[in-house]
């Protein structure tokens, strides 16, 4: 496991095409162990391209991705999973007829020699206390995440932001180094969101857990992230501090929409 402040993820000018489409031009940027690291741009920058990359579910086109000291750039998505790269999505993917604790139970299952109560083993085969350690860990992760309430209901009838937290659950049930998280806040009411931010930041400060994160919301980015990335139609236009990146002129041009505000006629010309 890398120490704290060691680089754990690096990409290596990751390109990703589709067809004539370049969802991804030489992007380079390492996210360093302990950190929570965002990646923000406008909708199309490649945002969730790069975290696919990294997860698995892209192979780029060209350039390589190290987790860990490895290289993951053609590892299958299994395989990432084992050694330590967890996620999200930005739409929900949960069971939603299982109950919450089945569903984090899921999360684990490949953390499990025997399989999900197979059969014989469970009474004979030490499949028992197996499980009995796996609920334990559930049972701590629920609490940490303070869904006890809802552990039995199915998480189909749960509201959108207890959702999104049972997802999180569930990713974090496999106990990864890395968390990739795809808009966490999306679609929360702001009650939720401050929820949310409070508990990726105490995944990060008190499990160690190292965050990698895409999100909307600019007020979040700004306030739990330790650095962030800037992607613009493919391409890393900046990287830093979230002050930094805030203050960077390519970054207010491309993404908070400063040049609009430059080029606009003052209000007087406007009026009839
Ligand atoms: N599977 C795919 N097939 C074809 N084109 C794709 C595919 N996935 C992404 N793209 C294209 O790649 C570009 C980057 O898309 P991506 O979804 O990575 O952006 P994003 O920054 O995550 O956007 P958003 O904020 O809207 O989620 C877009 O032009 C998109 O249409």
């Amino acid at each position: 496991m890398a120490e704290p402040g060691a680089t754990i993820l690096a990409a290596d000018g990751v390109t990703l095409r589709f067809g004539g489409v370049r969802a991804l031009t030489d992007v380079s940027f390492e996210v360093k162990a302990g950190e929570v690291f965002s990646i923000i741009g406008p909708n199309g920058a490649g945002k969730t391209s790069m975290v696919n990359c990294i997860s698995g579910r892209y192979r780029p086109t060209s350039g390589r991705i190290r987790f860990d000291g490895a290289d993951i750039t053609r590892m299958p998505t299994r395989r990432r999973a084992a050694i330590g790269i967890g996620r999200t999505f930005q739409n929900l993917a949960l069971f939603g007829h299982m109950t919450v604790l089945d569903n984090i139970m899921v999360g684990r299952h490949h953390l499990m020699r025997h399989g999900f109560l197979s059969g014989m083993a469970y009474w004979f085969g030490g499949a028992q206390r197996e499980e009995i350690a796996h609920r334990r860990e559930v049972e701590e992760i629920i609490d940490f995440l303070e869904i006890q309430h809802v552990r039995k209901a199915p998480a189909g009838t749960l509201s959108y932001g207890l959702r999104k937290r049972v997802e999180l659950a569930r990713a974090i049930a496999l106990r990864p180094k890395l968390i990739l998280l795809d808009e966490p806040m999306a679609g929360m009411n702001l009650e939720e969101k401050e929820d949310m931010a409070r508990y990726i930041l105490d995944l990060n400060e008190e499990w160690g857990m190292t965050v990698l994160m895409i999100e909307h919301d600019m007020g979040v980015v700004m306030d739990i992230s330790h650095r962030v990335m800037v992607l613009d139609f493919g391409k890393k236009i900046a990287e830093g501090t979230p002050e930094a990146v805030l203050a960077d002129p390519h970054v207010r041009r491309a993404y908070l929409g400063e040049a609009d505000e430059v080029v606009s006629e003052p209000e007087e010309a406007l009026a009839p």
